[in-house]
């Protein structure tokens, strides 16, 4: 075993433990690690000589119950590199704590992966965006963050990382540029760069809400921010990419001062937005960014990138 074990804290130890006696050794550590966003599953397809276990049975994790999320975890080879894969995130307004919802990131920290990739389903708020486009993540707005939520909240655990980390390069501008190099390689032209707004969800944003964060981001979502939060914690590189599902909606509400007969002339149609929807598109598109993760990780083994 690389690490001192003696130094963590027991449930960090029992979850390390628990999947290191049961991975082969070429994958009892790992470079890099990589949790799919919503319908974006199929980002693990490309992963060989995989050991897959289901988070129910890891002690420590919680459990998966939102559809789009596999509940797996994976380790294998992506382009010749020893990676971690979590096929399915978990989320804070699932009920866990913000702490729970990032504690496979230490875990990946324990088994060496130094590098961070995070991919998540977005709403575009951006009036550049379309529903299709990746968004490199340059900076986060984390809703969770400054309302209590931070998964940082508690006692210090040392050997992560300090009380009070600055948080000025969360997303590494070295592994951003690389993945710009990945995506032109795979003939990626949509490739936009963007601050992503986390909230606690699981309630879409009103209009009003997604006017006023059009102001301070480009995309919404519900995730990454805690998990980004923990990884720079543990001074791990990281990388976030969101998909744009859906463009959010930030036209006014009806005027209570218009009729419902007028509203019906001007051919009104109200506007909506579903998870369903969100799962269809990241089917769609996790096989293209699928390849330029893929290439990115090998792009990475080129510039033995550490
Ligand atoms: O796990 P991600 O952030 O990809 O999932 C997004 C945010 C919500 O969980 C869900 C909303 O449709 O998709
Ligand atoms: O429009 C959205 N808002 C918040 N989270 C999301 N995740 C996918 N789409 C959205």
């Amino acid at each position: 075993m690389s690490i001192d074990l003696s130094k963590f804290p027991d449930n960090y130890v029992n979850c390390y433990k628990y999947l290191y006696d049961k991975l082969p050794n070429e994958l009892k550590s790992v470079k890099m690690a990589i949790v799919c966003g919503s319908g974006l599953n199929n980002l693990a397809d490309k992963i060989k000589n995989t050991v897959t276990f289901d988070y129910k049975d890891i002690p420590g994790f919680a459990v998966s119950t939102v559809a789009g999320h596999r509940g797996k975890l994976v380790f294998g080879i992506l382009a010749n590199s020893p990676v971690v894969c979590m096929v399915g995130r978990f989320h804070f307004y699932e009920g866990h704590s913000a702490q729970k919802v990032s504690f496979p990131i230490r875990i990946f920290r324990m088994f060496g992966a130094k590098v961070l990739v995070l991919t998540n389903a977005a709403g575009g708020l951006n009036p550049n965006y379309n529903t299709g486009d990746l968004v490199i993540i340059r900076d986060h707005v984390s809703f969770l963050n400054f309302t209590g939520s931070n998964p940082l909240i508690g006692q210090n655990e040392s050997i992560f990382g300090e009380r009070f980390p600055p948080m000025l390069n969360v997303y590494n501008h070295h592994l951003r540029y690389l993945f710009t190099q990945a995506a032109a390689q795979c003939n990626y032209t949509n490739l936009k760069e963007g601050t992503y707004i986390c909230l606690s969800g699981p309630s879409y944003e009103t209009p009003a809400e997604a006017r006023f964060f059009s102001t301070i981001g480009d995309v919404v979502g519900m995730s990454t921010a805690p998990e980004a939060t923990v990884g720079n914690h543990c001074g791990m590189q990281v990388i976030g990419i969101s998909l744009v599902t859906n463009m959010v909606n930030q036209k006014p509400t009806l005027s209570s001062f218009k009729s419902p007969e007028e509203i019906a002339a001007q051919n009104y149609e109200a506007p909506t937005i579903s998870h369903a929807e969100v799962i269809e598109v990241g089917n769609q598109k996790a096989k293209i960014l699928e390849g330029i993760v893929e290439k990115f990780t090998e792009i990475l083994e080129q510039n033995n990138f550490e």
